[in-house]
């Protein structure tokens, strides 16, 4: 059971009862029924890649882990109605992969694409890296199919962009962490696939000139922009390290950098073009200090392995304190300076990790000890660490979890920051729908 009982990041290792692999839809609802005519609790687990403990259980050893990897079919796809439905243990990489066959687009995009699978990115209404263009996994959904805690089938597969036949029970389920029902299959919608993605990697001075380069880019881009990631130089001395076969495009290292991606449903031409005279315009304007744009398929990847490898190169260098959180888009710049402030006056020369979907506000500001503390040791100041972040957060009206969901990490977290009001509208939702407190219990309240 071992591989289902640790959490991606190695920080918990749980215990269960066992690890229940159904192959259908059928069997998951059998399974359901017997647990709650037994009192067992179950967690449902996709891919296991999450950051949050959402998906292991805890160490009571009470509860049985319901591994969804065996329901893993591509069901159907319609490419007039630009729809594909999927089991829920389909490999996000599968889906991308059948929509692309199909001459579709399925633009759900991060970098555990290979192995997490569309259950947990539903479930955890994932984002990643084109939710800019294209939203939350939340935006891609159109309609369930659930097992709900009795172990009754539902049938939301409506394959509908249009359904207002009252409460919207679909999202109710995405974004749960599997405490409300278990999510079986989706219909999931496409798009058109663009002729041509340009990626270039911007050199910038300060976080304030991201948000510079952001506006100037949506005005004369529009819907074009569909990538827009900030990280630090520090970011990328890290992949640099722990990654030394990745070329790094800058001689001169600059402070912070922009991966932005342009795509285009005309040609390759015209992205390059667009790109070059944003580029330009932002170099013009003294918003940017230097930039490389991918001239080929190889380069862009290139410039997004460096992306994609951040939390790569975070994993090998040791054990770090993660914050996943959103700001508006317009007050990033001021939450890292006086965060960053905060942060250091209360542990000097601690390492700031800050990377992130800045397009969608969100930021990944992650805490690695100072050079040459143990990292074991350091996680001990977590609980302080999150309360200087996460205040800060609340303090520009921002959100603790953007897009890993809470699961049993930041469940004291959302009890803090959360009002009472929203708390027991959702502590009644779940008692509501899991009445005997068997899904995956101990997850987000
Ligand atoms: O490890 C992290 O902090 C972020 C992981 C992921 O959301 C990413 O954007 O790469
Ligand atoms: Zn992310």
């Amino acid at each position: 059971m071992a591989p289902f009982l640790t959490d991606w990041r190695g920080r918990f290792t749980g215990r269960a009862l066992a690890v229940l692999r159904p192959a259908d839809p059928g069997q998951v609802a059998q399974l359901v029924q017997a647990c709650a005519a037994h009192r067992v609790p179950l967690v449902p687990q996709g891919g296991n890649t999450g950051l949050v403990l959402g998906s292991v259980p805890d160490t009571s050893g009470s509860a049985v882990v319901l591994s969804l990897a065996r329901l893993n079919r591509v069901r159907a796809l319609d490419p007039v109605n630009r729809t594909i439905t999927v089991d829920a243990g389909c490999i996000l990489q599968t889906i991308q992969e059948a929509a692309c066959a199909a001459g579709c687009l399925f633009p759900l995009s991060l970098a555990a694409e290979g192995s997490c699978s569309i259950g947990g990115n539903l479930s955890t209404n994932a984002g990643g890296t084109a939710v800019l263009r294209y939203g939350n996994t939340r935006e891609l959904c159109l309609g369930l199919e659930v097992v709900t805690a009795q172990g009754e089938l539902w049938d939301g597969l409506r394959a509908l962009r249009k359904d207002n036949t009252g409460y919207d029970l679909r999202d109710l389920f995405i974004g749960a962490e599997g405490t409300l029902g278990v999510i079986t299959g989706a219909v999931l919608r496409l798009f058109p696939q663009p002729k041509a993605a340009i990626t270039a990697l911007v050199a910038i001075a300060a976080p304030r000139q991201a948000l510079e380069l952001l506006t100037l880019a949506q005005d004369r881009c529009g819907a074009s922009l569909t990538g827009f990631e900030l990280m630090s130089d520090f970011c990328l001395r890290l992949v640099a390290t722990h990654f030394p076969s990745l070329a790094q495009p800058f001689v001169i290292r600059h402070a912070q950098y922009v991966l932005l991606e342009l795509s285009s449903s005309e040609s390759e031409h015209h992205a390059v073009g667009l790109l070059e005279e944003t580029i330009a315009d932002a170099i013009a304007q003294d918003i940017a200090d230097d930039a490389v744009v991918a001239t080929s398929v190889a380069q862009s990847l290139a410039l997004w392995q460096l992306r994609e490898h951040i939390p790569l190169a975070q994993a090998a260098a040791g054990k770090n304190i993660k914050h996943d959180i959103a700001l508006p888009v317009s007050c990033i710049a001021d939450f890292i300076d006086s965060t960053d402030t905060r942060v250091l006056a209360a542990y000097p020369g601690c390492q700031l990790v800050c990377f992130g979907h800045v397009g969608d506000g969100n930021l990944h500001y992650n805490v690695a000890p100072p050079p040459g503390t143990a990292h074991e040791d350091f996680l001990a100041h977590q609980d302080a660490i999150n309360r200087i972040v996460h205040d800060s957060v609340a303090a520009y009206a921002g959100s603790i979890s953007a897009e890993h969901g809470i699961g049993a990490l930041k469940r004291d977290e959302l009890k803090r920051y959360k009002s009472d009001v929203e708390l027991n509208m959702m502590r009644a939702i779940k008692a509501a729908l899991d009445p005997l407190g068997i899904m995956n219990p101990g997850k987000i309240l």
